[in-house]
């Protein structure tokens, strides 16, 4: 899998050199490139951004430098294999199905914006070219598209096979099917007591049918009081 962002902060992926993904990248599961926007701009000052048409708060940025940063990293020719997104507060909510659906895919190229956004004729333009996924990770406001592309880049790249050592671990997770959508139940390790506070002794009995009860029922009952959201009316009936 290829990863490319775009950003005029790509100091921000340095990360991406650190721990399981530097691993990932290391046994060529993942090849990461990052990308100065500024680098394809002409003037004295590399100027990204202007005012918006219309009037309004902030900055725009301008679509040239995207362009012409497209033209030499994706190429001038269609072609709807490589996906392209755009961290938005107005895109689609980023969840683990999209993680999912991307993680199958070969190219993936971020496209971080900064100011109060991007030229929408940047996004159209990709549209015509590539795939278009503008996403958002939730309703809250951030500065820019960089912190949200490194979670999505960790959300999508731990479910390329081969990369997680434990694959099993994935198919417990909240929000992946396996769980019927439930949160996770609590989980604890040794030692048994610590601070005057025990691990429950149901998980120290052995018994793994009482284990697996008592691990449900946990999901429900977390999933009730914290995301009545993630409990449909027949999902509470079954429980
Ligand atoms: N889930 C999530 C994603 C983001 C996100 C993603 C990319 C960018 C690029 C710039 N910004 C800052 C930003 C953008 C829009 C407004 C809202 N203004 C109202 C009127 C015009 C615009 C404020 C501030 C981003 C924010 N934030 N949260």
């Amino acid at each position: 899998m290829r990863l490319d962002y775009l950003s005029i902060f790509p100091g921000y992926f340095d990360v991406l050199g650190i721990s399981l993904l530097g691993k990932a990248a290391v046994n060529g599961l993942v090849d990461v490139y990052a990308h100065d926007l500024r680098d394809w701009t002409h003037d004295r000052h590399r100027t990204v951004d202007d005012t918006p048409c219309g009037g309004g708060a902030g900055m725009v940025m301008k679509p040239d430098p995207w362009g012409e940063a497209f033209d030499e990293i994706i190429g001038t020719e269609p072609d709807p294999s490589v996906h392209v997104v755009f961290p938005s507060p107005s895109g689609e909510p980023f969840t683990q199905s999209v993680a999912h659906d991307l993680s199958s895919v070969e190219r993936i190229v971020f496209c971080c914006g900064r100011y109060e956004g991007i030229d929408h004729r940047v996004i159209d333009y990709a549209r015509s070219m590539w795939t278009v996924h503008e996403v958002s990770l939730g309703d809250y406001v951030l500065n820019g598209g960089e912190v949200a592309a490194l979670a999505i880049t960790e959300a999508v790249v731990r479910l390329v096979p081969g990369f997680m050592g434990n694959p099993q671990s994935l198919a417990e997770e909240s929000f992946s099917a396996g769980q019927d959508g439930l949160l996770e139940y609590p989980l604890f390790t040794r030692p048994v007591s610590w601070r005057g506070l025990d691990v429950p002794e149901v998980l120290m009995s052995g018994h793994h049918g009482r284990i697996a009860k008592w691990r449900r029922d946990e999901s429900i009952r977390l999933t009730r009081e914290r995301r009545p959201d993630l409990t449909d009316s027949d999902v509470s009936a079954r429980h």
